[in-house]
């Protein structure tokens, strides 16, 4: 309900907004919603009431829930990959159908609800869009593919919910919105200022990001640096099954007759992240605003490595059982290398997905578009673009997502406009390119990938056995 009212209040304030500067709401052909995806909502159809507190994506409750879906897996065999066939996805936490199993599990008036048939689920899109459009009155019950395809229950190849996904989940289908494609008449507003306006496009926020970066062709990738870091490398119509650790998205479906189209991605839970926690827990910085400036006051980050590993590693890894580490701490290290450290982890982060691109798809990418809050740090850029060796565009519409969603949103309703055509706003952008040599480049890397070990299974390590004993004694 937060979620729902926060939206209504947006709605108003920048309808108000829109009016001050002289727009009209008529003006407002239509809606895009986009998401935060694989969080999960789980409600009543006959109140519209949540049944829970929303699960979001990051939360790390279902680690056991995935203990135990791994222990039914025939065959003994405990492989995380074993739904990729049929969904695109590895066993993990961070995607819905997980999430569901959880509450299914743990929270009873959810098992009551999914088995009368009153249990209604939702990624954020589709609870948004139930409540704009009237909620228990009416309001529509619809997802879309890109979003649909981060639940593991929906068969990435036909783009329907899958029986046997549903079956190894063991949730009903009764719960499931209908899946649509990312850009078509999905409902109307009931109430509020834009009471009768439409909504005509739904896209999970990463895939919008992709659609406003316009990386719409074969090969084209961006970067959106969040609270996480995604990676999507459009492989157009074909499903291109990772063999190193990627996930198998829907990209976008512009159109319920459009084709498909399909995207690899790199997912890194913790990219700004890392600086909230700097500076909500450790006290480190004040604000965002100071990184650049002290991450420059120092010319490197003397040799300190960050592995954020929060809530264990995504891709390429999908080690749950990961915890943050700082390596290479020294009576020199100051608050500054630390921070130089933490802007490097994201960077190295990103290095180890486009490493898996380049694997997966033979062809190494010669630019990356880059979007998202923490583009705005200059100095951020210049290490990306060393610490990998590629050139970096930052987009010059900064809402890269919301942008996505609009376009894919006016496509619906006016079939002529392209979205390829230049936006008015864009142009061409300076890139920012490499001032280190690839031997400097790589030794820094193995030493990261030091790092990553000294995080990788943290949580299930222990103690050898007699140590163990001793310590146990004591
Ligand atoms: N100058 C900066 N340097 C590095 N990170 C930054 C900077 N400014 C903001 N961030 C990070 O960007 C994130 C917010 O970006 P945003 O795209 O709004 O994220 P989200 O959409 O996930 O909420 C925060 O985690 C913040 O720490
Ligand atoms: O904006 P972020 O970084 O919170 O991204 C959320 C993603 O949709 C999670 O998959």
């Amino acid at each position: 309900m937060v979620i729902v009212n926060t939206v209504n209040e947006c709605i108003a304030g920048a309808t108000k907004k829109l009016t001050s500067l002289g727009g009209q709401i008529k003006d407002i052909i239509t809606i895009g919603i986009t998401n935060q995806r694989e969080s999960t909502v789980i409600w009543d159809r006959n109140t519209g009431q949540p049944l829970a507190n929303a699960i979001i994506w990051l939360d790390n409750r279902t680690t056991s829930t995935v203990e135990e879906l791994l222990e039914a897996i025939p065959n003994n065999a405990r492989n995380i990959n074993y739904l990729r066939p049929l969904c695109g996805l590895p066993l993990s936490p961070y995607f819905s159908g997980v999430k569901l199993r959880w509450l299914r599990d743990n929270v009873p008036t959810v098992k009551a609800a999914m088995d009368s048939g009153v249990a209604m689920f939702g990624t954020i899109d589709t609870w948004l869009m139930y409540n704009l459009t009237g909620g228990k009155n009416g309001g529509v019950h619809k997802t879309d593919v890109t979003n649909a395809s981060r639940t593991m229950l929906m068969n990435i190849e036909t783009l329907q919910w899958d029986p046997n996904l549903l079956k190894f989940f063991g949730l009903p289908k009764t719960i499931l919105p209908e899946i649509c494609s990312s850009a078509e008449f999905y409902g109307s507003l009931a109430q509020g200022v834009l009471k009768g306006t439409s909504i005509t496009a739904d896209l999970g926020d990463q895939q919008a990001a992709l659609v406003g970066q316009q990386c719409l062709s074969k090969g084209q990738a961006k970067a959106t640096y969040g609270t996480g870091c995604f990676l999507l490398y459009n492989t157009g119509p074909s499903i291109v099954h990772s063999q190193h650790g990627l996930l198998t998205t829907v990209g976008y479906q512009l159109g319920r007759k459009a084709t498909p189209y399909y995207a690899l991605e790199g997912s890194v839970s913790i990219a700004g992240a890392a600086f909230n926690w700097l500076r909500d827990n450790i006290g480190l910085i004040q604000n965002s605003g100071q990184i650049e400036a002290m991450a420059a006051t120092v010319d490197n980050s003397l040799d300190v490595y960050f592995v954020p590993a929060f809530n264990g590693l995504y891709a390429p890894y999908w080690n749950q059982d990961a915890r943050g580490v700082i390596c290479g701490l020294s009576e020199e290290t100051t608050s500054e290398h630390i921070v130089r450290a933490t802007l490097e982890a994201v960077c190295f982060q990103v290095r180890d997905i486009l490493d898996s691109m380049h694997k997966d798809c033979k062809i190494p990418l010669a630019k990356l578009m880059v979007d998202g809050g923490m583009t705005v740090n200059n100095l951020f850029l210049q290490l990306q673009s060393d610490l990998v060796g590629i050139h970096v565009l930052r987009a010059k519409i900064a809402e890269t997502t919301a942008l996505g969603a609009a376009m894919a949103a006016y496509k619906a309703v006016e079939n002529r406009y392209s979205m390829e055509a230049p936006l008015s706003k864009s142009g061409p952008r300076e890139p920012v390119k490499p001032t280190i040599g690839s031997t400097e480049r790589n030794l820094r890397y193995q030493k990261w990938k030091m790092a990553i070990d000294r995080s990788l299974n943290w949580e299930t390590s222990t103690l050898p056995q007699g140590e163990r004993e001793a310590f146990d004694g004591a």
